[in-house]
């Protein structure tokens, strides 16, 4: 560049290079007409320590702050082949785990563009609704939801423009899909889709947390009766308050828009007890009209019963008095064996078949919609300091905000509950640094026993899902599963995603102990230290014999 910066067709004339021999480096901007205009900039010498090496190939790891479960199990099918170019990697028998190759099974993008193509040809030449292009049932949904459903695929990939597409250039369909205004149920599902409401999370689209939440959502049941709102305390709103309303007004509300009172019936799921006079606010309706309305939905009677759901409850009752349910929840125990489950949504009680926390032997989760009769469901501790006598530190649980009573599980005060460190993240620094067996975390601060380090993060898997790692984990030598269930079931692999947790090296005499805690409704993996250590040293786990014993194991093999 250096020569062409002396061609006189090219030059700037005012270009001037004082040192030609110092290294510089010659910008040449082009106009439309084809003319140069060059102009030097200095380049600065960088110095490259031979010290630091080079990262390893096929190795990444993007930074995550909770555990993910893919879409797609990897394990089934190979999409990329790690260490392709190295002669070693022994790349038939890592072939050989999975049953297909990605590109045999994964999604057709010519039957996909002719889908595509096919509705858009129904919808915009021969007229037919979207609605009922479905309801033919032989493309896949065109809207299963917002973010769901071949209208969505078709915003996420650019198709290439093909011959076919040049003789139908009619109108292209609806390119998204938003609930109607008025359905507030639809509008709060699809919201609950795109912002996970798992305490755990703040994930937007979140896909570790799959259960469908669209339309599970409330189910709460109301406490207090009509009778006892208006009697309540309180100044009225206004001049139409419910509390200036007496029971000839019962018969005289009538609402002709029925989004109107499925919008009340919305909100009630959600909060049955909501005073007439928010939930007008809420509705923009008067008051009264709102207090009716809530006792038809809610009559007195269906409040006081102990299970308004009704029918499934009186079936019931009669069983219930004979049988007392013998509750075993597994979760109690402190490292339990652990399956996500979805939450329950049933009518009637906990106690049969139909409530799946029941025949699994589980407590109900904060997610389930069983109701706040549910006697599965976890009450949360009454202790102000949570240390060994609190029944959560005991059953391995950390201490949740809402339930908890005494201690400030929110973290609202200065002095939050010491057995909420895994959600507020309160961990002490760590730096990773080179160590004796390639990089470790070291103690970036002095700590001391019993300090919370971090939650070990990975991709979650099941034991039938690692025999396609095992290749990868015996060529390369590195290992970063963790088992989170005891009978090594359910695992976290930190392998190619994970947080500074995974770096923790292994020593006999270890400074740092892992556990297994229940933290709102999930189990995480804990690090704390065992030990004061001082800043600069590094942090070891004890792997334990049976880690080592594979290790051989595979080398073995
Ligand atoms: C969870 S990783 C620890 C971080 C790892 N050193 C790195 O650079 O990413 C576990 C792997 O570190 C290595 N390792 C850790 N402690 C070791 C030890 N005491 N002896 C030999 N290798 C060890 C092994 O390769 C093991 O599979």
């Amino acid at each position: 560049m250096i020569d062409q910066l002396f061609d006189p067709a090219l030059q700037d004339s005012e270009l001037q290079v004082d040192n030609p021999t110092k290294p510089s480096l010659v910008i040449t901007q082009y106009d439309a007409e084809g003319r140069g205009i060059s102009y030097p900039i200095e380049l600065e010498e960088i110095s490259v320590d031979p010290t630091f090496e080079p990262h390893p190939p096929y190795e990444s790891c993007p930074p995550i702050n909770q555990s993910i479960l893919p879409y797609h199990q990897s394990h089934e099918t190979a999409t990329f082949i790690p260490y392709a170019d190295e002669d070693e990697f022994p790349v038939i028998d890592y072939l050989a785990r999975f049953q297909y190759f990605a590109w045999e099974e994964d999604f057709d993008p010519d039957s996909e563009m002719i889908q595509i193509e096919t509705a858009r040809r129904l919808y915009s030449i021969h007229h037919i609704s979207m609605k009922n292009i479905d309801r033919m049932g032989i493309l896949k949904p065109l809207r299963e939801s917002h973010n769901q459903g071949l209208l969505w695929e078709k915003f996420q990939r650019d198709f290439l423009r093909w011959p076919g597409r040049a003789f139908a250039t009619e109108g292209d369909m609806p390119t998204s899909f938003e609930p109607a205004a008025g359905d507030l149920r639809g509008m709060l599902s699809s919201v609950l889709k795109t912002f996970c409401p798992n305490l755990n999370c703040l994930r937007t689209m979140c896909t570790t947390h799959t259960y469908s939440l669209s339309g599970s959502f409330g189910g709460a049941r109301p406490k207090v009766t009509s009778q006892s709102m208006r009697l309540s305390e309180g100044e009225p709103c206004g001049e139409e308050c419910f509390r200036l309303t007496d029971d000839s007004y019962l018969d005289k509300v009538y609402w002709e828009n029925e989004s109107d009172t499925e919008t009340l019936k919305t909100i009630l799921s959600i909060s049955p007890d909501l005073l007439p006079c928010q939930l007008a606010d809420l509705c923009f309706k008067p008051c009264r009209e709102v207090f009716v309305q809530r006792s038809h939905i809610f009559p007195d009677h269906m409040v006081f019963d102990d299970d308004p759901a009704g029918d499934e409850m009186q079936k019931h009752r009669a069983g219930l008095k004979a049988r007392k349910p013998r509750l075993h929840f597994e979760e109690d125990r402190a490292h339990a064996s652990f399956v996500p489950l979805e939450p329950c949504n049933h009518k009637g009680p906990c106690i049969d078949a139909w409530c799946n926390c029941y025949l699994q032997k589980r407590r109900c989760q904060l997610a389930c919609r069983c109701g706040i009769k549910c006697i599965r469901q976890y009450r949360g501790c009454t202790c102000k300091r949570c240390d060994f006598d609190c029944p959560c530190v005991a059953h391995s649980r950390e201490c949740m905000p809402g339930l908890c009573k005494n201690c400030d599980a929110r973290g609202a005060t200065k002095k939050p509950c010491r057995n909420t460190r895994l959600q507020r993240n309160d961990a002490k620094m760590v730096e990773i640094k080179r160590a004796t067996y390639g990089l470790g975390a070291f103690a970036a601060q002095d700590m001391k026993r019993g300090d919370y380090i971090g939650d070990y993060v990975g991709i979650f898997m099941t034991h039938d899902d690692t025999n396609s790692l095992d290749v990868v984990t015996k060529y390369s030598g590195r290992n970063y599963l963790f088992e989170v269930s005891p009978d090594m079931h359910e695992l976290f692999d930190a392998a190619r995603v994970g947080n500074p947790t995974r770096f923790l090296n292994h020593d006999t005499d270890a400074n740092c102990d892992a556990r297994v805690l229940l933290v709102n409704g999930e189990h995480h993996i804990g690090f704390y230290t065992i030990k004061a250590v001082a800043r600069g040293e590094e942090l070891f786990l004890n792997y334990g014999e049976q880690y080592w014993e594979e290790v051989n194991k595979r080398a073995a093999c």
